[in-house]
């Protein structure tokens, strides 16, 4: 676990001045050292890490709560809808908040139907560095709840006097401008109260969910690539985004209102009870059962909109994975056929809508008239008593806002439950990932000085299968040594696991058996900030970041802020790039779109190579590109290829020819092993071996594809 610290402005003399903790309320789990003010000489700093950074074992307070058991009686979106707008009863207003297409993605996640109570310990956890926002919050809710409840007495009041005065023009006047100057005076005072508990609660949650959303990052950024293949990126980004705002939401807002309701309930049932306990005993009659049958309704409902929700997610996953992937569905001219599949899947959800929305109709309609009939019932009762001289007209009128709000809190209290529990849901689904240790640690391990790092790469009775692939070995007893300074070719057919060699150099994956060495120490010893820091990559598909070119060319560095202009462009000129750049529009402050689709493929790789000239790692990986880049593009790639690889360890997956001449040995990667290396020479001269083979194989190929070109 470590500290987020962030620097607190510019410093002087090339020192980080003043580190300050920014994130230690509710942040689990930091990354790295933000360094957002790093002046430009210490471009050329050899280490990512601080010596501030330092092992935290917990920042999360824990504190406990005690759980409402209450039943829900009708959907989450139209409680919440009712929650918010006072509208009791009114059927009119159905679920229009409810259409399955606004729906968050969690809502389709389950909703346990019980909590741990250290879950519920955690949850809790989260909202106390907000504490004594919240408390000022609930202060608010309480005096706005108050003024809320004592409203209908009061202006039962109002109308008593209206009525009773009789022909006392005067008197009347005087007790009902005093009794209206205070109840303006009162609703004043909840209108501000609840403005400011609002405030306060949404900026409460808005906090607890920035805090939480870096832990949760942090958290996924820490995982090792393994977990990577096991989970889909979907997901995570489900987690990162919607979970953490239902576990904010069901902390802040859900909680407030839910406290609003119950305390409106009780006081508004009381207040029935004071007002006429014999209209109160009556009313309280009808309610329970027409509650529970609301209960068993509303279950049922529930569970045709989870469905919907799940085919809604099938249709909306299946449109993101196409639209992602645009460009092939065009290649293979799928349009039309794209569309049609789309359409089978959102009429599968219209069925199902259809359904729902009959079934809601009915519930909104029955509930919309059973309340009717409740106030309709209220008024003949309180009707007779008045009549019997046991009631005033102020007291009925009283007793029906009383009625109205308590319904409005019984409402609020169905959505409160259910929004709570998908809260907690939500919670153990980031506590699942937040508490996960990688397999290993990104930031333990020996630091070796730079200066003194050589560079010689050794593989010995290397084995490995992929964590998703276990019964497929890719390597058995691999053994490889790449002497200091030098450059190995790697070379074998398509799946040998030449790619796989170089994830395990940088400590993607770890080898099941055998050890690999950086100038005799094994890298799982090692650091991997270090080790990554003193390895540079090229992959055949560079990935750009959807950016400028400065700022992906800067990627490459310590700390790309304090990058000096003049540094990207010697890069840029080395890397072949320049040119290309500056003639572009906007220069180096062109963007190159989504994973740098605005360029070409031969232009990528210069910009990649640019970064990795700017990194300025003393071991190389590279892997030639084999698309098809035209022969002036291939010319400047390889050029910047060459001045790239002076003076470092360069292990090279290779394509072409001229790579391998130039390589000072070449490594041959067949049946789980390297089973031939040396020289080019050395090993085209064996008339046996896999490299001839290889060789044969592509010289054949390029006859071939001479011969169908003419
Ligand atoms: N993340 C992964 N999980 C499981 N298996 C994988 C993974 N990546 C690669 N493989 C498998 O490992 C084997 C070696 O793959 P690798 O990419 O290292 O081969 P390669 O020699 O680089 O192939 P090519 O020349 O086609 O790029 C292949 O059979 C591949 O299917």
């Amino acid at each position: 676990m470590w500290l987020l610290v962030r620097t607190s402005g510019c410093t002087n003399g090339g020192y980080l001045s003043r580190l300050r903790l920014t994130q230690a309320r509710g942040l689990s789990q930091g990354l790295r050292l933000t360094l957002s003010a790093v002046p430009r000489r210490r471009s050329g700093a050899s280490s990512s890490l601080h010596p501030a950074a330092r092992p935290l074992t917990s920042v999360l307070p824990r504190s406990s709560l005690s759980i409402l058991c209450l039943h829900t009686f009708e959907s989450t979106a139209r409680a919440r809808a009712v929650t918010r707008t006072p509208v009791a009863f009114a059927s009119s207003s159905a679920a229009s908040s409810s259409s399955p297409a606004t729906q968050p993605d969690t809502d389709r996640d389950q909703t346990p139907t019980t909590v741990p109570l250290e879950d519920v310990k955690r949850i809790v956890g989260l909202a106390h560095p907000e504490r004594w926002r919240l408390a000022a919050a609930f202060g608010f809710l309480t005096v706005s709840s108050a003024v809320t409840m004592s409203a209908p007495f009061l202006l039962g009041k109002v109308i008593d006097t209206i009525y009773t005065t009789g022909t006392d023009t005067e008197a009347m006047t005087a007790s009902l401008t005093s009794l209206c100057i205070m109840l303006t005076g009162a609703f004043l005072c909840g209108g501000a109260a609840n403005a400011a508990r609002v405030y306060l609660m949404q900026l409460s949650g808005q906090r607890i969910v920035s805090n939480l959303r870096t832990s949760v990052f942090s958290s996924i950024l820490r995982q090792e690539v393994a977990f990577f293949d096991r989970n889909r990126t979907g997901e995570l980004i489900n987690r990162l985004s919607a979970d953490t705002a239902v576990v904010g939401r069901s902390i802040t807002d859900n909680l407030s209102d839910g406290l609003r309701a119950v305390a409106q309930a009780a006081a508004g049932v009381s207040m029935m009870f004071y007002v006429s306990p014999s209209l109160a005993s009556f009313v309280l009659m009808i309610v329970p059962p027409l509650a529970g049958l609301a209960v068993i309704y509303g279950r049922y409902l529930r569970s045709i909109s989870k469905r919907t929700q799940d085919a809604l997610a099938q249709a909306t996953e299946l449109a993101e994975e196409r639209i992602s992937n645009l460009r092939t569905v065009r290649a293979f001219g799928k349009e039309l056929s794209e569309v049609s599949t789309y359409a089978e899947k959102t009429d599968q959800v219209l069925r199902l809508a259809k359904k729902e929305a009959f079934l809601r109709a009915g519930f909104f309609g029955v509930t919309g008239l059973s309340g009717n009939i409740m106030i309709l019932s209220v008024l003949y009762k309180g009707g007779l008593l008045m009549a019997s001289h046991h009631m005033t007209v102020g007291e009925l009128s009283a007793f029906l806002m009383y009625t109205f709000w308590v319904g409005i809190s019984i409402a609020g209290l169905s959505s409160f439950y259910s929004e709570l529990m998908k809260g907690f849901g939500a919670g153990t689904r980031l506590w699942e990932l937040l508490d996960r240790k990688p397999e290993f640690p990104l930031n333990e391990g020996l630091v070796l000085p730079a200066d003194q790092l050589k560079g010689e790469l050794q593989f010995s009775d290397v084995s490995f299968a992929y964590p998703t692939r276990k019964e497929a070995p890719i390597f058995q007893n691999l053994s490889l040594l790449v002497p200091a300074g030098t450059i190995m070719a790697v070379v074998g057919s398509s799946g040998s696991g030449k790619s796989t060699l170089v994830s395990l150099l940088l400590r993607l994956y770890d080898s099941d058996g055998g050890i690999i060495t950086i100038d005799g120490h094994d890298i799982r010893d090692l650091n991997p900030y270090w080790l990554r820091r003193h390895i540079g990559t090229v992959s055949q598909e560079p990935v750009l970041f959807s950016c400028s070119i400065r700022d992906n060319i800067a990627y490459g560095a310590d700390f790309p802020e304090a990058v000096a202009t003049e540094d990207i462009y010697s890069a840029a000129r080395d890397a072949n790039a320049y040119d290309f750049v500056q003639a572009f529009p906007d220069g180096f402050d062109t963007i190159v779109g989504e994973k740098g689709v605005l360029l070409s493929g031969g232009q990528k790789q210069r910009i990649a190579i640019a970064r990795a000239l700017l990194k300025n790692p003393k071991i190389l990986l590279l892997d030639e590109a084999t698309s098809a880049l035209d022969s002036e593009n291939e010319f400047l790639v390889q050029e910047a290829l060459e001045r790239l690889m002076e003076g470092r360890t360069v292990m090279i997956i290779a394509h072409r020819l001229s790579t391998i001449k130039n390589a000072n040995a070449v490594a041959v990667l067949d049946q789980r092993r390297v089973a031939e290396c040396g020289q080019h020479t050395e090993l085209l001269g064996n008339r046996q071996g896999l490299f001839r083979k290889l060789m044969e194989k592509q010289t054949f190929l390029q006859e071939e594809q001479t011969q169908a070109m003419r």
